[in-house]
């Protein structure tokens, strides 16, 4: 029993520190199981976000496969659009070839045709010349101004009550003007006179200055050719004479004086292309109480001699020449003479020229192809105003009054030297009048009859203005009714 009881004992002892261990064993599990639960909670976490990562890159897979599809798609209508634009720029290519092709025998038909212009041209201008030849070199054209009520800024405004009755009744031709005069009889009864004149053009006040430059385009052409050219501008203070010559500063009221300039070079540098090469120069004198007044030199004025050499040119001595490059320069040279010009107040017009201008543009030739030289000279001339003494006002007042005798001696002059040259041309030699003024000494080699002449009879609207219009115009007449006989081209051959 003791050892039973021993036995037991130790049993216990074994059982109780079997049930310690077990005891420690069970903590120890329990502490594993508690560590475990911790690591599977942790796992769960981790679970959770690997998840949504898994769902993130599932969402961004689909958005790239859905980009990738749009993409292919886009690509694939970019592929046949560039299909289709390397076919269209292939036909394309195909289509310049053609059309290089194409051009370049319009190019070779265009300067065929060039030449055939050219040729053209050459004859018109000789025929021209020759028609003008059969016609006789003076030519005469009227001009009349419009209202300048009808124009905005003019001290003319209403004056369309005080019209003269002035007629343009050959629609076709433009070359008749018919003046309708009622005046006062001695005995207090009116009459009313029809007064019909004809000339080679007549522009109506709505004429523009493009139409009046057509018309003497060809003459202008002529100083080319070699032929030496005179261009008047004769009528009353007011009539519009330098608006016809020199005109406004913009492109529509150019005068003729820079239109002229302009053709000149135009025509200048066709005629390059048959081996001509031009030299042109320019002077622009004022004949002012009949003393020469340089309107482009320094002012030493009055002493200014006018020569003739045997070749018929003509010089005035120490006045400056201009040489000519662009018609620009032209335009800055009217500019500063008209700065320049002697202008004093009339009755008829405040800022009225009382003195002649002559432009003289001269244009020297030389073709070294055919050895060819020409040498022509072109005249541009605005008189002074035509109008007689008591219609200027000037009676009262000394200076005008020596103004307007220098005016009208040097007009009745050129009057006389024209009626001259036409009596010349029907009796033989007879003395030409050329030194009794300044101006038709001047222009001695421009207004003989190997020269060609054309006057423009300027005439002003205005009933106020009728008497000294009908001057102007049977003037102008008497100049029409004259035959200067043939131009002469001055040209030669080089040596
Ligand atoms: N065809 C026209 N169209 C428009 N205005 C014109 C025309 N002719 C003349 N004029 C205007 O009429 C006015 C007088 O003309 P202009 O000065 O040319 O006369 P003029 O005869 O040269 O006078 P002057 O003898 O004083 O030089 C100017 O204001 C001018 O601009």
């Amino acid at each position: 029993m003791i050892a039973a009881a021993d036995e037991l004992d130790d049993l216990k002892r074994r059982h109780a520190r079997d049930i310690q261990e077990l005891h420690a064993e069970n903590a120890r599990k329990e502490r594993e199981l508690e560590e475990g639960r911790n690591a599977l909670r942790e796992l769960g976490d981790d679970l959770a976000r690997e998840r949504d990562t898994v769902r993130a890159l599932k969402n961004a897979l689909s958005e790239q496969s859905n980009a990738h599809i749009l993409l292919k798609t886009q690509f694939t209508t970019l592929e046949t659009k560039c299909d289709a634009l390397s076919s269209e720029g292939q036909a394309q290519l195909n289509s310049k070839a053609k059309l290089t092709a194409d051009l370049q025998a319009a190019k070779a038909r265009a300067e065929e045709l060039e030449n055939e212009l050219m040729e053209a041209e050459s004859l018109r201008r000789k025929l021209h010349n020759q028609i003008q030849e059969l016609k006789g070199n003076i030519r005469v054209f009227c001009r009349v101004r419009p209202a300048l009520g009808t124009l905005p800024d003019s001290h003319e405004q209403n004056s369309s009550s005080g019209l003269a009755s002035i007629n343009f009744p050959d629609k076709r031709e433009h070359k008749e003007i018919v003046i309708s005069n009622t005046t006062e009889t001695a005995m207090g009864y009116t009459r009313d006179t029809i007064l019909p004149f004809s000339f080679d053009r007549v522009f109506e006040p709505r004429s523009s200055q493009h139409e009046v430059f057509e018309e003497i385009s060809h003459l202008v052409q002529s100083c080319i050719d070699g032929y030496n050219i005179c261009i008047f501008a004769y009528g009353q203070t007011g009539s519009g004479k330098s608006f016809t010559m020199e005109g406004g500063q913009t492109e529509d009221t150019r005068g003729m004086i820079p239109r002229a300039v302009r053709h000149v070079f135009q025509v200048a540098q066709q005629l390059q292309k048959k081996g001509w090469s031009y030299r042109m120069e320019g002077q622009f004198l004022e004949i002012y109480n009949e003393t020469i007044v340089d309107l482009l030199g320094k002012g030493n004025d009055g002493k200014h001699e006018i020569k003739h050499d045997k070749n018929g040119r003509t010089s005035v001595t120490d006045v400056v020449v201009y040489p000519l490059r662009s018609p620009d320069q032209v335009q800055n040279l009217l500019n500063l003479a008209q700065s320049r010009r002697t202008v004093h107040a009339t009755l008829m017009n405040e800022r009225s020229s009382r003195s002649h201008s002559v432009f003289t543009l001269r244009i020297i030739g030389t073709n070294d192809a055919s050895g060819e030289t020409s040498e022509g000279c072109l005249n541009l001339v605005d008189l002074a105003g035509s109008e007689r003494l008591k219609e200027s006002g000037a009676s009262s007042d000394k200076d005008r009054l020596k103004e307007t005798q220098a005016i009208n001696k040097s007009l009745s002059a050129l009057g006389d030297v024209i009626a001259a040259l036409g009596e010349k041309g029907s009796m033989g030699d007879k003395h030409i009048p050329y030194r009794n003024s300044k101006l038709t000494y001047l222009l001695q080699n421009s207004l003989s009859g190997n020269s060609k002449t054309l006057m423009f009879v300027n005439v002003s609207p205005l009933s106020s203005s009728l008497g000294e219009s009908i001057c102007s115009l049977r003037f102008a007449t008497k100049v029409n009714n004259t035959t200067l006989g043939t131009a002469k081209k001055q040209t030669a051959r080089l040596s």
